[in-house]
C-alpha cells in the first residue's frame, strides 16, 4: 500500500486518528503508513540516577554523545505511541515534540508517567501459558536469539546486577519468568530462540509455546524483540519480525550491545548502521514504522528512554 504519498497531511492524520481509536486491546499500535515528509530533531530524555523524569516539552535538549552524528528520523518512520495526536505542521514553527534518544519513538507528556522503577522482584518460573501469573497487570516480553542479552536488559532496567541470571553461554533463560515491577505490571524474561545446541524437541516445544503466548496472552502490551546491533541482522530475526508483523503483534524492536563499536570485529560496520540495515529489511513487514531503540546493557544506554516507552503504553493500555 503505497497511497501514504499521494495524500495531503489533513487526511493522513485523518487516517492516523482513525488507525489508533481502535476500541480493542489489540493492535496497540497504528497499522496505517502515513508518509509526512519533514524531519524532526532527536533529543535525551532528561534522567538522573533516582529518576526517570519527562524531557521538557518547549525545549530541545542536548543529545548525548552516543548518538552523535545521528541524522534525523524522517515523520513517516517515526513511530507515534497511541493514543498521541502528532500534526506535522505545527512542527515548522518549533519543535514541541521529542524523540527519545537512539530510538523512533515519538515522546507524549500525556501518558508517560510513572516511569522510573521503585520494587521489582521475582513472582514465578512458569513452563507453560496456563502456568503464567493470572492477576491481569500489563506485561512485556522480552524474547530474541539466545545469548542476545535479554536478561542482562531486564537488570540493567530496574538496576538490580542478578535479578535475571544471566551467562555467557547460551540458553541460561530456560522457563518463563515473571517479574513484577513496582507491584504494577511485569516484565517477563523468556528462553532465547536460535539456540542450535539445544535439543531438536526443545527447539519445536519453545516455538509452539511462544506462539500461543504471544498470540493470546491477553495482558501482553509490546513484545521486546532483542537484536544484537553488534553484528549483521540475521535470517532468524528477520523471521522473528515478520512474524509478529504478520500476526500484527504489537512489537519494539530492542537493539542490543550497542556499545560494542570495534567495526572490524563486528562485521564491518557500526550498531548504527546496522539498525539502519535491519529497518529497511523489515519494512515491508509493516504498515508502520514499529518502535527501535538502542540500548547497552553495560552503559546503560537506553535504560531511561525504555522505562519511558514502556510507561506511555502501559498507560494507554490500563486506559482503553
Ligand atoms: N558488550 C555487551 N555485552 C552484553 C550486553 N548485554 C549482554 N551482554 C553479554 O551477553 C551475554 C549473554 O547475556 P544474557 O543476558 O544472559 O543473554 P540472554 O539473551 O538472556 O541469553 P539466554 O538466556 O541464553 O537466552 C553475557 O555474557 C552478557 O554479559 C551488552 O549490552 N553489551
Ligand atoms: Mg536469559
Amino acid at each position: 500500500m503505497n497511497m501514504g504519498l499521494r495524500l495531503h497531511h489533513h487526511q493522513l492524520l485523518r487516517l492516523f486518528a482513525t488507525a489508533t481509536s481502535t476500541s480493542t486491546k489489540r493492535p496497540l499500535f497504528p497499522t496505517k503508513k502515513w508518509r509526512p515528509t519533514k524531519p524532526i530533531p532527536t533529543t535525551a530524555a532528561a534522567t538522573t540516577a533516582a529518576s526517570v523524569a519527562i524531557p521538557e516539552t518547549t525545549h530541545p535538549l542536548e543529545t548525548p554523545s552516543e548518538t552523535e552524528g545521528a541524522v534525523p528520523i524522517p515523520f513517516e518512520r517515526l513511530f507515534v505511541p497511541p493514543g498521541v495526536e502528532f500534526d506535522p505542521e505545527s512542527q515548522t514553527k518549533e519543535p514541541p515534540l521529542r524523540v527519545l534518544t537512539g530510538s523512533n519513538i515519538v515522546l507524549s507528556p500525556l501518558y508517560a508517567r510513572d516511569a522510573q522503577v521503585t520494587s521489582a522482584e521475582f513472582v514465578k518460573s512458569s513452563k507453560r501459558k496456563e502456568d503464567c501469573p493470572t492477576d491481569g497487570l500489563p506485561e512485556f516480553a522480552l524474547v530474541g536469539r539466545s545469548n542476545v542479552g535479554k536478561s542482562s536488559l531486564l537488570n540493567s532496567i530496574v538496576r538490580r546486577k542478578k535479578l535475571a541470571l544471566t551467562s555467557k553461554k547460551p540458553g541460561k533463560t530456560q522457563c518463563i519468568n515473571h517479574f513484577k515491577i513496582n507491584d504494577s505490571w511485569f516484565l517477563v524474561d523468556l528462553p532465547g530462540y536460535g539456540y542450535a545446541a539445544a535439543p531438536h524437541e526443545v527447539r519445536v516445544d519453545w516455538d509452539g509455546f511462544t506462539k500461543d503466548y504471544f498470540l493470546n496472552r491477553k495482558t501482553l502490551v509490546s513484545v521486546f524483540l532483542l537484536i544484537d546491533a553488534s553484528i549483521p541482522a540475521k535470517k532468524i530475526d528477520l523471521d522473528y519480525a515478520s512474524w509478529l508483523g504478520k500476526n500484527q503483534i504489537p512489537m519494539t524492536m530492542v537493539f542490543t550491545k550497542c556499545d560494542k563499536r570495534k567495526k572490524r570485529k563486528n562485521g564491518g560496520k557500526r550498531p548504527e548502521e546496522n539498525v539502519e540495515d535491519f529497518q529497511v529489511l523489515i519494512r515491508e513487514f509493516f504498515d508502520a514504522a514499529p518502535p527501535w531503540i538502542m540500548t547497552s546493557s553495560i552503559t546503560n544506554q537506553g535504560r531511561d528512554e525504555m522505562l519511558l516507552h514502556m510507561a506511555q503504553l502501559r498507560n494507554y493500555w490500563l486506559q482503553h
